[in-house]
């Protein structure tokens, strides 16, 4: 996260570190007792969460609805928090204004490139960044898309930030925990 805060401790029970031999790789966030969503490219999970005060799950967009543009909305991870790409000890969060699509698409933006799964945040200074991929973008408190890397620029309002949107893929997301609930 660039140009954001170090998250007051326990307000987000619902984000997840996926790591590799100890190291951050991915953010993501629990969807339910043993799901965390995340993107395809992240380390999967070897066993359950156990929910308590402390991990809890984050309710997602099933409305196939836009968030308005100017809708402040937030986004925390363990993502890179300066240009050279210091890692930070402690989840990180920020406050971004979601972009318009057709804003995004602009051809000085994203150049058409963002299809309808797909959402913007504007990225001056403040930004998601290297490691925050996988993570919730949170609107009123429901979690509306996840944080993908894109254009791999942080902190430029040219390249907006980029997110997959939930809603299309909540029948798929049901699908696939029904189907593999142990
Ligand atoms: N909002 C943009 C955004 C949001 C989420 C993740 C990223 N991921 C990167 O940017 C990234 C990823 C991998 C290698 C990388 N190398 C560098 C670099 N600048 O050297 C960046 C990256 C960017």
């Amino acid at each position: 996260i660039l140009g954001g805060r170090e998250a007051r401790p326990h307000l987000r029970p619902h984000m997840a570190s996926l790591q590799l031999d100890g190291e951050h790789i991915c953010g993501g966030f629990l969807i339910a007792e043993q799901w965390v969503l995340t993107l395809p490219h992240c380390p999967q999970l070897e066993e359950k969460a156990e929910l308590n005060e402390h991990v809890q799950v984050l309710p997602f967009q099933r409305e196939q609805r836009d968030v308005a543009a100017g809708t402040v909305c937030e986004v925390a991870g363990w993502g890179t928090v300066t240009h050279s790409g210091r890692r930070p000890d402690r989840l990180q969060q920020v406050e971004r204004p979601v972009l318009s699509r057709d804003e995004c698409n602009h051809r000085t933006r994203h150049d058409h490139s963002i299809t309808p799964n797909m959402m913007c945040t504007d990225s001056r200074k403040r930004d998601t960044c290297k490691g925050d991929s996988g993570g919730p973008l949170v609107c009123n408190g429901v979690a509306e898309a996840v944080v993908t890397a894109g254009s791999r620029v942080c902190g430029n309002y040219k390249k907006p930030g980029i997110y997959t949107r939930i809603a299309p893929y909540a029948a798929w997301i049901d699908r696939v925990m029904g189907a593999l609930s142990g």
